[in-house]
């Protein structure tokens, strides 16, 4: 399209699930900073889910329905052998598998709100065994079930890992989950809730939520910032590095924002994480090299970090292969969908705004011969 605004700063109608305001960040009321220094990413989904954040039984029962529904089938497990390999993109075996989902749910085309529930709670609970089941099968593991005994957080790096993580890692991953869970409308959310408006189903609005957090404007830039590390090297090659980046008028990934141009409240966290798991690691350049990064680009364009460039650190010094890390911001990000999804539902209508045509005028058909 010409003429593209990329409907920036259209506000597309209301929503009780987050807020961003300057550089607030609230879920239906309760600050990011709160949320993220007290809260497990289970009571951020209720939350998100049913706008009050869970009592002792609430999470309890919560808690156990994940578990529940948390384990994939042989027939899955199998299934994915037949598309998972190197050559695949783990988002988009993802994309595959949760569409696979649908095809095991004898309700799928249920629409009751109890039905989309139900979907919601299957979708949620599956979704971290699903991403740990394509790292394993890419590198010809066996998938490992959820253990009984641990949270959401914990048991995706151990089915990840193979091995119990330790509690920093289990309270980094659960950072993580909690600072990526909803972000008003981000194009994610955007094409899952344009989906589901059709009154398609919840199946439909993640696989599409999915493939849309992909690419490298949203949510794949974790993936390319670890890649530009990478390339970089080391710590005295990123003047030059940038300089070319800057000739050649690339962007720097996990840099800048369509809403927060004085900065992403969640990158603080992520900065945080990332300084201590590389120190911890024993790779404190990685860290040094993003903070340079960030100076040369706020020095020279005044753009800052947003939750993706800080994130590529935390998910590398966790041992997660750099393809992963956008998986795994899907993983935190299906609560929000599901969320929105609920909301779109609730008072729907369909999504279908208009295009100024700029195209030819008063053409006539011509033969194929006389062409
Ligand atoms: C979870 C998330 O989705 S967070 C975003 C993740 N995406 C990234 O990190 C990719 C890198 N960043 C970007 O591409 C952009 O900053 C976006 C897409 C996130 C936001 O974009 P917008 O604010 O709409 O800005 P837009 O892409 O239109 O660029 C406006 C100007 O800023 C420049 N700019 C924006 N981001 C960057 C960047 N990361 N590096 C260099 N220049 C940039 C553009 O080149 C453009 O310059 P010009 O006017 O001279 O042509
Ligand atoms: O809001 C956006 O445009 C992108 C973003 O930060 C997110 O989805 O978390």
């Amino acid at each position: 399209m010409t003429g593209n605004s990329g409907l920036e700063g259209v506000v597309i109608g209301e929503s009780r699930i987050s807020s961003i305001i300057g550089t607030q960040l609230t879920y239906c009321g309760y600050e990011i900073d709160d949320l993220a220094e007290n809260a497990e990413f289970e009571e951020v989904v209720f939350l998100l889910w049913h706008d009050h954040l869970p009592n002792k039984e609430e999470l309890k029962a919560f808690k156990q329905e994940l578990y529940d529904h948390a384990f994939l089938t042989d027939d899955a497990k199998n299934f994915y052998k037949t598309f998972v390999d190197k050559s695949v993109h783990p988002m988009s075996a993802l994309r595959t598998a949760v569409s696979l989902l649908a095809h095991t749910d004898d309700t799928a085309e249920e629409q009751s709100e109890e039905a989309t529930l139900r979907k919601a709670i299957r979708i949620q609970a599956k979704i971290p065994s699903i991403v740990a089941a394509i790292a394993r099968t890419r590198q010809g593991k066996e998938v490992i079930d959820p253990n009984p005994e641990f949270g959401y957080a914990k048991n995706f790096l151990y089915m990840m890992n193979g091995e119990e993580p330790t509690d920093v890692q289990v309270e980094a991953m659960n950072t993580a989950l909690v600072l990526h869970a909803d972000h008003e409308i981000n194009a994610s959310t955007f094409a899952a809730r344009v989906i589901v408006a059709t009154l398609s189903d919840v199946y439909s609005g993640v696989t599409g939520a999915i493939g849309a957090l992909k690419g490298p404007l949203h949510g794949g830039a974790n993936e390319k910032v670890m890649a530009m590390l990478e390339e970089i090297g080391s710590l005295e090659n990123v003047d030059s590095y940038m300089q070319k980046k800057f000739d050649n008028k690339e962007k720097i990934m996990g840099i800048g924002h369509r809403v927060y141009k004085e900065g992403d409240p969640r990158a603080k966290y992520l900065e945080d994480m990332a300084r201590r798991l590389t120190e911890e690691n024993g790779q404190p350049e990685l860290y040094e090299m993003s903070v340079k990064i960030a100076q040369i680009v706020e020095e020279e364009k005044g753009l800052l970090p947003n939750v993706d460039f800080f994130s590529a650190s935390v998910y590398h010094s966790l041992g997660i292969e750099h393809e992963l890390f956008t998986p795994i911001f899907a993983v935190s990000r299906t609560s929000g969908w599901i969320a929105h999804i609920f909301e779109q539902f609730e008072n729907n209508r369909l999504i279908r705004p208009r295009a100024e045509y700029n195209g030819h005028t008063n053409m006539k058909y011509e033969p194929i011969e006389n062409r």
